[in-house]
């Protein structure tokens, strides 16, 4: 309805790091693992499990989190392996919601 485009961009907005904030999520991220892609303003990393059962079983808690958030990864799995990206494709860029994201995926992988 009316409004609807200035809403979506202020909770965008809303929704974006500051210099610090992103600067100490980058640190903490990186230290479990986490990296910079050179090629867009996204974080990446690889998981490894043991089976295709665990990798998958990962995978099922990190998509109910996803669709909960609305906020979904890019990712790709092969027998026991997880890479995941993540990136705000709406925002072209790492927001909050990657932050949260990521931290989720964090406690998934080590509740495996
Ligand atoms: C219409 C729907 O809200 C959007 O397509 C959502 C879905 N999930 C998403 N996930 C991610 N990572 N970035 C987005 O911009 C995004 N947009």
């Amino acid at each position: 309805g009316p409004g609807s485009r200035r809403l979506s961009a202020m909770s965008s907005q809303s929704h974006w790091l500051t210099t610090e904030e992103r600067t100490q999520v980058l640190l903490d991220l990186k230290a479990s693992g986490w990296s910079e892609l050179s090629e867009r303003d996204a974080i990446y990393k690889e998981f490894n499990f043991k089976t295709f059962n665990q990798a998958f079983g990962f995978m099922t808690r990190v998509a109910l989190q996803a669709e909960k958030m609305n906020h979904h990864p890019e990712w790709f799995n092969v027998y026991n392996k997880v890479q995941i990206t993540l990136i705000s494709h709406d925002c072209g860029g790492l927001t909050k919601h990657d932050v949260k994201l990521a931290q989720f995926i964090e406690k998934a992988a080590a509740s495996v």
